[in-house]
């Protein structure tokens, strides 16, 4: 069979993506998770003051192994919140119980044990799928998996999850459902047994919709993994593939329960669907209160006590002793149980040691910068080019006594230039990186340390090479004495100038917010944006303006930094 006919195979045959493979991977123990009281405040101000905010008002429910649940509600009403909390994401500002099973949720042992999917999909964008997933399996599984069970894992996973025929694609050239795949598939090499998906099917057509809510339903029930995803409004085809729905309204729940029950449910308390409606739609309608906020009300106190004995069912159903007493459908809460529920524990999957990590991470952005070469280039000719010039204008100062002050002149200006570009090659580019590395690190693939070292190994060489194209035909043309001592006085600490300011680059790109605008502003469109941070970077476009403004942004001031940024 030809590799296109192959693909249209995959592309087509959504319902048969099989998962069986992923059975190779060390198995985790299924896990239900349950929440009690869950509150999530945040501080809002209101001319000077700092006000609380609710946005979750203290729900109870329960999303059990085996089952993929959606989380639905209308646009903000707290679901990307709620996933948050439980996956651990948010944790301050939170309250209320979490439990893993019937033990309470332990923050190092939840994330060992799920993982977290974004609704955008932070990618490296210039690796192959195939080097995407080798890279991810050699970070995330302990060095005593030898690296042949690792490339068969991968090609299980990839063939899993229908991307085997995409393997050797650059992953900035997938379609959105492939990249969404990929991240599945990246979180699913260490077999986690919760997985919380923010809006997966945001972008995607119908039927990659599909084929995506089929890859999870297949992961929930053949791997009985505890799926949970965010929704906004599906079809009512897909809306009755889901076996739980969790609805949301301002905060607070309004239903729990399969999907075919919504509509006997809601007419049970006097809201009827219209006919040849789709439930999907009806549940947001009646949740953003078209039927009612009377009828809100009743049905936040409804589900809260049904929630809880849900919740309490699925607390114990793993211990057998109240199975009886769960098929009678009477459960009594015993708080003694409650008062000695311990953290959960499981065994912790080995990471790789920290040279381990630095080395798979280094190779990866040396993969990386080879696929950028015109980036590494630029940079170096632009030093060279700049050295050419600055030099033409100062030549022939350093053997002249008469022009000393040329001389320092041309020392300060070159000690600028090297200080801006070290500064300006990674404060722009970090921010940029920025939400993949809080990803990966947020899943468990590596520590910081690691990551920053093997950064700084890629980075130094290149500032270096840069500093030097510079230097060598500075010094020569503006004729400085052709002394070792000399030059090496001059390139030692020009090449500390840019490294220092490099570092400064580093250390306000991760940690200030940053705006690139075009002046005179005109139509304005956002490259990049994380809420959390308050870190933006946008490109404001206006006629033919090839000059920017860089303003940082820490936190409660605005700084303008670097006013001319020359692109
Ligand atoms: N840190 C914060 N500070 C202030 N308000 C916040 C903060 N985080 C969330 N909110 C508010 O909480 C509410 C719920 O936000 P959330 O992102 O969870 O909504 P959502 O249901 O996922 O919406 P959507 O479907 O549009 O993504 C929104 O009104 C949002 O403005």
């Amino acid at each position: 069979m030809s590799n296109r006919d192959k693909c249209y195979q995959t592309e087509n045959n959504s319902e048969n993506i099989r998962t069986t493979g992923l059975q190779l991977l060390p198995k985790k123990p299924e896990v239900h998770l349950s929440f009690e009281s869950l509150t999530y405040t945040v501080n809002t101000y209101r001319k000077l003051k700092k006000v609380k905010k609710k946005i979750l008002h203290g729900i109870d429910g329960s999303f059990r192994s085996g089952q993929l649940t959606a989380i639905m509600g209308p646009s903000g009403c707290g679901k990307s919140t709620l996933l948050n909390v439980l996956a651990g994401y948010s944790i301050s500002g939170s309250s209320g119980q979490v439990y893993l099973n019937e033990s309470l949720r332990d923050e190092k042992q939840m994330a060992n044990i799920s993982c977290y999917i974004q609704q955008d999909d932070y990618v490296r964008d210039l690796l192959t799928v195939r080097e995407s997933m080798t890279v991810a399996a050699h970070l995330k599984l302990p060095t005593t998996v030898s690296a042949i069970s690792k490339a068969s894992q991968v090609e299980d996973l990839l063939d899993a999850i229908g991307l085997s025929v995409h393997g050797d694609t650059i992953t900035k050239r997938l379609s959105g459902g492939q990249k969404k795949r990929l991240s599945i598939a990246l979180e699913l090499i260490t077999n986690p047994s919760i997985l919380f998906l923010d809006e997966p099917t945001t972008g995607l057509d119908s039927q990659s919709c599909r084929n995506l809510v089929s890859l999870m339903m297949n992961l929930a029930h053949n791997e009985s993994r505890t799926m949970v995803c965010t929704l906004h409004q599906p079809s009512a085809l897909l809306f009755e593939k889901f076996d739980q729905v969790y609805v949301l309204s301002s905060g607070r729940c309004i239903y729990q329960g399969p999907p075919k029950l919504v509509i006997p449910y809601f007419a049970e308390n006097s809201v009827i669907c219209p006919p040849y409606h789709n439930p999907a739609d009806f549940l947001i309608e009646v949740a953003i209160g078209e039927y009612g906020t009377g009828v809100l009300v009743e049905l936040f106190d409804i589900t809260k006590l049904t929630n809880i004995n849900d919740r309490n069912k699925c607390l114990t159903i793993s211990n057998e002793d109240n199975e009886a007493q769960l098929d009678n459908g009477e459960y009594q809460k015993n708080n003694n149980t409650d008062n000695k529920r311990l953290p959960y524990k499981t065994e912790l999957l080995n990471k790789p040691p920290f040279y381990i990590q630095t080395y798979h991470l280094y190779w990866r952005n040396v993969i990386m910068y080879k696929r950028n070469k015109t980036n590494a280039m630029l940079r170096i000719t632009v030093h060279f080019a700049v050295a050419l010039l600055v030099s033409y204008i100062y030549r022939g100062v350093g053997n002249d006594a008469a022009r000393v002050l040329d001389n320092m002149k041309f020392v300060y200006g070159t000690n600028l230039f090297l200080a801006y570009t070290g500064l300006m090659a990674v404060i722009v580019s970090f921010p940029l990186e920025y939400m993949v590395l809080k990803r990966e690190h947020f899943n468990g693939w590596y520590t910081l340390f690691p990551y920053m070292v093997s950064v700084l190994l890629v980075e130094i060489p290149l500032q270096l090479s840069c500093c030097l194209a510079y230097i060598i035909p500075a010094y020569m043309i503006t004729d400085q004495p052709l002394e070792i001592i000399r030059f090496g006085y001059f390139a030692v600490f020009l090449v500390a100038t840019s490294l220092t300011s490099q570092s400064a680059g580093f250390l306000c790109g991760a940690t200030m917010p940053l705006k690139v605008c075009f002046p005179d502003s005109g139509v304005s469109s956002t490259i990049y944006l994380h809420d959390d941070r308050k870190l933006t970077v946008e490109i404001v476009r206006t006629s033919n303006f090839n000059i920017t403004t860089i303003v940082l942004k820490p936190f409660l001031f605005r700084v303008k930094l670097v006013t001319v940024y020359i692109v």
